[in-house]
């Protein structure tokens, strides 16, 4: 018996250990690929990542040495981040722009990470805007930080399954990227530190100079501290990543060229400063340099910024924008827009992109270009599934004339059906915001009150039926987001608490459990297994029914009451 379990023990370990030197094969071989194609780069036999990027429209301006970067990003698999302010239930659009050039950087091998700014987005970017952002309730900012995280995972996700099933792209072991929220360290970073290592070094002259600063100088509202000090906190989030991943490289919208700057110059003036103290273990490599890449900002031939229709934002979000709409969306803009978006919102390579013009010119009336780029773009927000459906009922809809082009068939995975054109099912359920996944949902007040958790998930519509709910919980499969050790706090401490989203299990069955499980008044987020997640707004009931809406047991409750 006893070395029975011993030979297996013996053997699990061994086969561990296969794992890792197989692993560490897999590292090896990606470094000698690395090398070779190092070689082709320079000899001219295949183009640089970075060439592309710039052919295909991505870059604006580089903060730092254009050249060192080129060179500096064929010998190294650097790392790279961009950001984005949870300062909205979602991303539009136009956001999808410096995440493209993250997920070229991350199908050629570099190490891709999506930074999630909850601790920045109370600050506000001061940027380009004229007034100051108003501080929102910490349970909107606590949903939209949720919101916007599922979004980001969920667009990685089917990024990358379109970059493999369409486009053939093999993952490999060294295929790296990760998504960070900042309050990660400004949570528990001492204000003496950051003033310390960052703001004394951090120079007020040209933070001050900055036309940003300027504008609101002028203004009647002048200027806070904190909106100052902004560049100065982006730029702490790169010295993090930089010490934490190596990343030596920020991509940010063509409005963030100042902060990009400001941002270099702080991880510039601590690296020595730490390296003096001798506090940091010197992980990062001292002698690596770092570069601030811009994106253009994008208007359409007819002068709105990319993203925007007759003025209002089109959303990311398929409740708020349904996919059909963000397929008409694309296949509105003028012929030349078209074109242009294809290489910037898309990863088809530019010669099938000039074919694909081409053939666009013999038939306008098409739109050839319009139905590729709103086909490939829903792939990569809602997924195929979805984008092959939306296109089927825009061609059941609108006919032969505007036909979503089969897509060829070297260009076909699994994912995608090999004719999109085979008619549409009428039986088939439209795609709207109730037959993809929603993670949001509202909820009329008495569904809440006075309610168990296991009923409060049946209304939410995580599980069928309120003794599903009362299994899960039971068996620790349900959680609320929240954070540990708030339900010893006031409502207003709970305010100032620093809101890093956590995940609680709903230990407790019972009704007064429910109230702790509210953030604010009026926001609930609930959780069944590894990812499905709903963020509630709870409403009164005579609003609830005024906006038309309903939930599972809501019919009976309102007959049980009378
Ligand atoms: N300031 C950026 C978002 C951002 C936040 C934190 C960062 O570390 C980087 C970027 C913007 O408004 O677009």
């Amino acid at each position: 018996m006893v070395t029975n379990f011993t030979a297996r023990a013996k053997n699990r370990r061994s086969l561990a250990q296969k794992e890792r030197w197989k692993y560490g094969e897999k590292l090896q071989a990606a470094d000698s690929a690395w090398a070779e194609q190092a070689l082709r780069i320079q000899d001219g036999r295949q183009d640089s990542l970075w060439q592309t990027l710039k052919e295909r429209g991505y870059i604006h301006q580089v903060a730092g040495d254009e050249k060192e970067l080129e060179r500096t990003m064929i010998e190294k698999r650097i790392g790279v981040y961009a950001g984005i302010d949870p300062t909205g239930p979602s991303m539009h659009v136009g956001h999808l722009l410096p995440f493209m050039v993250l997920l070229w950087f991350y199908i050629h091998g570099y190490r891709a990470v999506s930074l999630l700014g909850g601790s920045t987005s109370r600050i506000g970017d001061p940027s380009g805007r004229a007034d100051a952002r108003e501080e929102q309730h910490s349970s909107v900012r606590k949903a939209n930080m949720a919101s916007m995280h599922l979004q980001i995972t969920k667009i990685w996700e089917n990024m990358e399954m379109h970059a493999r099933e369409r486009h053939g792209y093999k993952r490999e072991a060294v295929w790296k990227r990760a998504l960070v929220n900042n309050n990660k360290w400004w949570n528990k970073l001492p204000v003496m530190e950051f003033m310390h290592y960052a703001g004394s070094l951090a120079r007020v002259g040209p933070l001050l100079s900055r036309d940003t600063a300027k504008r609101k100088l002028q203004g009647d509202a002048g200027m806070s501290f904190a909106e100052l000090g902004y560049p100065i906190m982006q730029g702490w989030d790169w010295w993090e990543l930089f010490k934490q991943q190596d990343v030596q490289v920020q991509i940010g919208g063509a409005d963030q060229f100042g902060n990009l700057v400001a941002g270099l110059e702080v991880v510039n003036s601590i690296i020595p400063k730490v390296i003096d103290a001798k506090i940091e273990p010197e992980k990062f490599d001292k002698n690596s340099t770092r570069f601030g890449v811009t994106v253009p900002l994008l208007t359409t031939s007819s002068g709105e910024k990319i993203g925007k229709s007759a003025g209002n934002a089109i959303w990311l979000d398929h409740d708020m924008t349904p996919p059909f709409e963000l397929y008409q969306y694309f296949l509105k803009l003028s012929d030349s827009d078209a074109i242009r978006f294809l290489k910037l919102f898309t990863l088809i390579p530019l010669e099938r992109i000039e074919t694909i013009a081409e053939d666009h010119q013999k038939h306008p009336e098409k739109r050839l270009a319009h139905h590729q780029l709103a086909f490939e773009v829903l792939a990569m927000v809602h997924g195929a599934p979805c984008a092959t459906q939306v296109a089927q009922e825009h061609n059941a809809l609108f006919g032969q004339k505007t036909r979503f082009p089969m897509p060829p068939k070297d260009m076909i995975g699994t994912q995608y059906p090999g004719d999109l054109n085979v008619k549409t099912n009428p039986n088939a359920t439209p795609v709207n915001a109730q037959s993809l996944w929603s993670y949001h949902a509202s909820l009329p007040r008495s569904l809440v009150r006075d309610q168990t958790p296991a009923r409060i998930l049946f209304h939410a519509g995580l599980v069928g039926s309120r003794s599903e709910g009362q299994r899960l919980i039971t068996a620790k499969g349900a959680y609320y987001g929240g954070e540990t050790g708030m339900e010893k706090m006031s409502a207003s401490e709970q305010n100032e608490m620093p809101d890093e989203l956590k995940f609680v299990v709903i230990k407790n069955p019972d009704v007064e459990f429910s109230e702790k499980m509210i953030i604010g008044n009026d926001t609930m987020i609930l959780r069944t297994g590894r990812t499905k997640v709903k963020i509630i707004k709870i409403l009164e009931d005579d609003e609830f029914d005024r906006r038309g809406l309903t939930a599972p047991g809501w019919d009976d409750f309102k007959s049980m009451r009378g």
